[in-house]
């Protein structure tokens, strides 16, 4: 099968479990719960993304004819031949194109695979780190994994519908908005309900505030 790739970038992880950590960000085009079209944004279901997905026009992206393709390409941009090769499967929504082909050409190189998905698909055998982001009004299909991220807040998705999912770490991640307003009464609220409910700890998106992808 051939994967259609937005971009590929080299970073440090920004959120959750992994924050900091350097990674290869492979970020599929293409998602379920949004077009990525801004016209359809107020009708889709998933109404907040801050990513653009479409096309495959990004940085380093393009169409990879099969698994072992895009697994050279993703290879050039690991800095060193002494460390384990770390690649966050992102997008876009990865398990749209994500199989069991790519997962097991990753590892014939190496790879430890990472991936943030918004739970609505099953995902393949083996993946090393999954990062469950849920939405309001989709389904949950992926209901166990490493981390639960959850965007705080929804107003139809509270922290206490997910809290009981097998997760081994759940995170909430302020909601990122254009107005400073909103953005730091997003940040006060999932503090708050952090400092109440223990279980749940603060993911801040580090790279937005380093300024880097
Ligand atoms: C762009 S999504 C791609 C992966 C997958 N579709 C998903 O939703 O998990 C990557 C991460 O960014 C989070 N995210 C998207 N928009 C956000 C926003 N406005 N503020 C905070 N996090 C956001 C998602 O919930 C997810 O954890
Ligand atoms: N640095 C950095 N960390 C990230 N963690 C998850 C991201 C994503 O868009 O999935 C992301 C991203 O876009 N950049
Ligand atoms: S599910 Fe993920 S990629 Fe899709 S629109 Fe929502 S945040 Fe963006
Ligand atoms: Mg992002």
């Amino acid at each position: 099968m051939s994967y259609s790739i937005k971009e590929v970038f080299y970073s440090l992880q920004g959120e959750g479990f992994h924050s900091g950590r350097a990674a290869i960000f492979c970020r599929f085009s293409k998602c379920n719960l949004w077009t990525g079209r801004e016209a359809d944004r107020a009708n889709a279901v998933c109404q907040f993304c801050d990513t653009d997905f479409i096309g495959t026009d990004g940085q380093n992206g393009g169409k990879f004819a099969n698994a072992e393709a895009l697994c050279q390409h993703l290879m050039k941009f690991w800095p060193d031949n002494n460390t384990q090769p770390f690649v966050v499967l992102t997008g876009g929504e990865p398990l749209l194109q994500v199989d069991s082909a790519l997962i097991d050409r990753l590892h014939h190189h190496n790879f430890e695979i990472a991936i943030e998905t918004n739970g609505t698909k099953n995902a393949p055998k083996g993946i090393d780190w999954v990062c469950m982001s849920p939405k309001a009004n989709a389904p949950i299909i992926l209901d166990k994994g490493n981390e639960l991220k959850l965007v705080y807040p929804q107003a139809q998705l509270m922290p206490e519908q997910v809290a009981d999912l097998e997760f081994d770490f759940f995170y909430l991640q302020p909601m990122d908005d254009a107005d400073p307003k909103i953005q730091q009464a997003n940040v006060k609220a999932a503090l708050e309900y952090c400092l109440k409910h223990p279980k749940w700890q603060l993911s801040l998106q580090t790279h937005k505030l380093l300024g880097i992808d």
